[in-house]
C-alpha cells in the first residue's frame, strides 16, 4: 500500500424493504453476519486498510455483541449514521483526516471480492474515482406518460459499489453538497464537476436489499467457504 488507504463502509439503514425485524446488516449468512463477511473482504485485500463503520445509532451494542461472539480481531472506527445514506456517508468521510484514497462500500454488499477492491483503488489513484459498474443483463424501457418506449441497453450500466475516490475530492463533494436524495457517491462527486471513471464490476457483487437476495447470497457465500 502506497499511500493511505480507508474504507467506509456504510451500514446506518433500517432495511425497510427486506422487511425484517433485524436490519439486514445484521442478519445472518453463511455463519456469521453479513456486515462481518464485508467487512473481512477488505481486510482480506489489505490487513492495512483503515476501516470506518458507519453503524445505526442503537445498534453499538448489537456489535459489540458481533465483536465478542464471532471473534472479530480488528480495530475499527465507529461512526453513528445518519437519516439517509448519503448524510451516513457524509459522516463517515468527516472521520478521515489525511490524504489518500478512500472505498466507500455499502455494508450490505457482502460478496465484494478482493479483486474488485484492488481494481477500485488502483484506478482511483491514476483517475481520481473508480467505481464498479456492470452491463444490463435484460431489456430495459422508459415510462412515459401512458406510453413506454424501449431503450439501448447497451449505452446503460448497473452500478455497485466499492465507489473509490481520492479523499480530497470526494470530502470536499460531500462538504459542498446538501441534497440526501443523491443515491450513490458518483453522484455527488459528479455535481462537483468531477468526471467518473467506471471499471468492471460482478454480478456476483448484489446489494441485499429485497428477501429474494437473501437467498442468493446465502448460497453465493456457501459456494465460496466450500471453495
Ligand atoms: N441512513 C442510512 C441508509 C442506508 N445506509 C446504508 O447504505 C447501504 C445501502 O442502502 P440500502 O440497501 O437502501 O439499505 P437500507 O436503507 O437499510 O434499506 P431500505 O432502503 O430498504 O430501508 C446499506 O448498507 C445501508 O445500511 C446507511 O448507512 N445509512
Ligand atoms: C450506492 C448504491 O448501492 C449503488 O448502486 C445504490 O445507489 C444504493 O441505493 P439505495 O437506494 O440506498 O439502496
Amino acid at each position: 500500500m502506497s499511500q493511505n488507504e480507508y474504507a467506509v463502509i456504510v451500514a446506518g439503514g433500517k432495511g425497510t424493504r427486506i422487511k425484517s425485524s433485524t436490519p439486514k446488516q445484521f442478519l445472518e449468512l453463511a455463519g456469521k453476519p453479513i456486515i462481518l463477511h464485508t467487512i473481512e473482504a477488505f481486510y482480506r485485500y489489505s490487513k492495512d486498510i483503515r476501516v470506518i463503520l458507519v453503524l445505526p445509532a442503537d445498534a453499538y451494542s448489537l456489535w459489540d455483541y458481533i465483536v465478542k461472539d464471532y471473534n472479530f480481531q480488528h480495530t475499527v472506527t465507529l461512526q453513528q449514521g445518519g437519516e439517509s445514506r448519503f448524510q451516513s456517508v457524509k459522516k463517515g468521510l468527516q472521520r478521515i483526516q489525511t490524504n489518500g484514497l478512500v472505498a466507500i462500500h455499502d455494508g450490505v454488499r457482502p460478496l465484494v471480492t478482493t479483486d474488485i477492491i484492488e481494481s477500485s483503488f488502483k484506478l482511483a489513484k491514476e483517475k481520481g474515482s473508480a467505481v464498479a459498474a456492470v452491463s444490463l443483463k435484460e431489456s430495459v424501457r422508459i415510462l412515459e406518460g401512458d406510453h413506454t418506449k424501449a431503450l439501448d441497453r447497451a449505452k446503460y450500466r448497473l452500478i455497485q459499489t466499492p465507489q473509490t475516490f481520492d479523499i480530497e475530492l470526494i470530502k470536499k463533494a460531500y462538504e459542498l453538497e446538501d441534497d440526501p436524495s443523491l443515491t450513490d457517491d458518483a453522484s455527488v462527486a459528479e455535481r462537483w464537476g468531477h468526471t467518473i471513471s467506471l471499471f468492471e464490476g460482478n454480478y456476483e457483487n448484489i446489494k441485499v436489499t429485497t428477501p429474494e437476495d437473501l437467498i442468493i447470497a446465502e448460497v453465493l457465500l456457501q459456494k465460496r467457504k466450500t471453495g
